[in-house]
């Protein structure tokens, strides 16, 4: 089987690439832990959240143990296989997870003096600190370790969106604290020397060794180590693998995986669909637009108009934004005068959305040298993300207004059966995949219109789980249903600030025919949308086709 590019997915992202390597002191280039920590995709992800914006399900979590080089890479990558098409997994390595060593450490590792299987040698607390974020939908950023310098390296990975993790490593199943995150418990079992032999192979071949270096490190440390430490951990185990032929009880893990992940399937979107018309306090806004008072919108210095929602915020209805509306919504609009007018809306928007951050005081020297008072923004850092493909003229009317803004996207999309929003890649700035910044991030979501919501809600609980702060996401958007998503949205998030230009009355659902090309090959499928009304059309296709 081929193991990264099985045609089974998508989008294969793995350390198994030739990316980096390292001239050791043996002077060979070693690729870095090959084949470890790998991020999989086939299909997107389903929702992992409940209506009132918290996470209901947990990723499911498998923790493979057993001795070195017993086939826990194998078994891990096999049951993915027989997975066949699920969302994204994570194959999470312990070995990413061996401690920072001194100079003199690294010394004494190159000469097979440092005893890397006892359970000391691995940063325990850590390891299971990722794995509970990452449960728990979670980012996470694991460190890298490198075989050849027998060191963790500066780099960390950035690990996200697992709907499966399969956590492998000879103390897998040792620490109480890791073993309580495990939905199932794994252990290989295979014959002693089949595993001297394989490691042998392996360690010369790939983690740049010597014959003698391999059989040294095993009598000292390796074999006592699996009797006295790996080997017990088995009693912990729910199966027992072999380590060779082992192709039936894979199936059978498969299977298991596969059923506890459709218990844990959810019916989100046409829950948003209908939540206007269930909602106790439905959307106030007067659909016809209101003409507010009459401001000019080059300066922007206009009254939001709120409802009981006070964080959606409606660019007043003045007559020259209504000319700009009518001309997008009208069909016959050429295309060149779509893409103008879109983005200068687009730019009246995200002036309007600047208006929602912090600002402090700021002293400047005239020109005529005389001091003025003004203000400048307080944050540390702003960055945009779109949702593909609608989001992305307003993410180009944020980068006309703020000069090198970080961006990011998400690709969010429809299950052509289902109507279920799927995430299915996701690309975010490092101030947003990196915690402890995410704290202080500002982020403009930016999406064309809010229907359902049902993106609008992922990409929120996305920014969420990276630790972007509620009151810091201002979601930006052309067009809002009154009587969709918006009202399950408020209630989830009521600190998310909306930003739009007109809100409609009408949302409904709707099947998209097939679209076949010219030789009767289907280049789309059918599938199912719920369109805004009276709406814009597709804002996306009409930008951008
Ligand atoms: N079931 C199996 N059948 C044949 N070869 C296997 C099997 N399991 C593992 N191997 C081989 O043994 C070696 C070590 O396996 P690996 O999965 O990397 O071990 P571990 O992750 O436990 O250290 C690899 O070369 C792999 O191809
Ligand atoms: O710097 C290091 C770190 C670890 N090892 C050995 O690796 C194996 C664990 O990896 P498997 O892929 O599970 O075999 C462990 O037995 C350590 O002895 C190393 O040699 N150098």
């Amino acid at each position: 089987m081929a193991e990264d590019d099985t045609p089974i997915f998508i989008n294969v992202d793995s350390e198994s690439r030739p990316v980096i390597s390292r001239t050791v002191s043996n002077s060979r280039a070693i690729p870095l832990q090959a084949k470890k920590n790998t991020i999989l995709k086939s299909h997107g992800r389903p929702p992992w959240y409940s209506e009132d914006g918290l996470p209901i399900c947990d990723a499911f979590v498998v923790g493979i143990a057993g001795g070195s080089a017993s086939g826990k890479t194998h078994v891990a990558r096999q049951i993915v296989q027989k997975l066949g098409s699920i969302p994204t997994i994570v194959i999470l390595s312990q070995d990413s997870f061996y401690k920072r060593h001194t100079p003199e450490e690294v010394e004494l590792a190159h000469a097979n003096l440092v005893d890397f299987d006892h359970p000391d040698a691995i940063d325990m607390p850590l390891f299971a600190a990722c794995l509970s974020d990452l449960k728990a939908c979670r980012q996470t950023n694991i460190p890298i370790y490198s075989f050849a310098e027998h060191q963790r390296l500066d780099e960390t990975k950035y690990l996200y969106g697992a709907a499966v993790i399969i956590t492998e490593g000879i103390l897998a199943l040792h620490d109480p604290a890791l073993r309580a995150l495990y939905d199932l418990k794994i252990f290989v079992q295979c014959d002693s020397d089949l595993m001297l032999a394989r490691r042998l192979r392996r360690d010369v071949k790939e983690r740049g060794r010597t014959v003698d270096g391999v059989l040294d490190q095993y009598l000292r440390y390796v074999k006592p180590s699996y009797d006295n430490f790996v080997l017990p951990t088995a009693r912990y185990a729910d199966i027992i693998v072999p380590g060779s032929d082992n192709s039936v009880a894979i199936e059978l893990i498969a299977t298991h995986i596969r059923k506890k992940l459709k218990e844990r399937a959810t019916r989100f979107r046409p829950h948003m669909a209908q939540a206007g018309s269930r909602s106790p306090t439905p959307l106030s806004l007067p659909s016809t637009p209101r003409v507010s008072a009459l401001s000019p919108p080059s300066t922007l210095r206009v009254n939001a108009m709120t409802d009981p929602y006070e964080n959606l915020i409606v660019l007043p209805q003045t007559p020259q934004l209504k000319g700009i509306y009518t001309i997008l919504r009208d069909k016959n609009t050429s295309r060149e005068d779509f893409i103008f007018f879109t983005d200068r809306l687009a730019t009246f928007l995200i002036e309007k959305a600047l208006e929602h951050l912090p600002y402090r005081p700021r002293t400047v020297r005239t020109p005529v040298d005389v001091d003025y008072v003004g203000k400048e923004l307080d944050v540390k850092y702003i960055c945009g993300v779109s949702i593909i493909r609608s989001g992305g003229p307003l993410e180009r009317g944020l980068q006309r207004v703020i000069n090198d803004v970080l961006t990011g996207s998400l690709l969010i999309q429809s299950d052509a059966q289902t109507g279920e929003p799927l995430l299915l890649h996701l690309m975010l700035p490092v101030c947003i995949r990196e915690r402890h910044r995410a704290k202080e991030t500002w982020v403009f979501l930016l999406d064309a219109q809010i229907g359902t919501g049902a993106a609008a809600f992922m990409a929120m609980r996305i920014l969420l789980d990276h630790g972007v702060r509620e009151d810091h996401i201002i979601f930006v958007s052309f067009l809002v249903a009154r009587n969709g998503g918006i009202c399950v949205l408020r209630k989830a998030f009521p600190q998310v600030k909306i930003v739009c230009g007109a809100v409609d009355d009408g949302l409904r659902e709707t099947w998209l025919e097939a679209i076949e090309s010219g030789e009767g090959q289907i280049e789309a499928e059918a599938r199912k949308v719920w369109v805004v009304e009276p709406g814009m059309g597709h804002i996306g296709d009409r930008y951008y086709l």
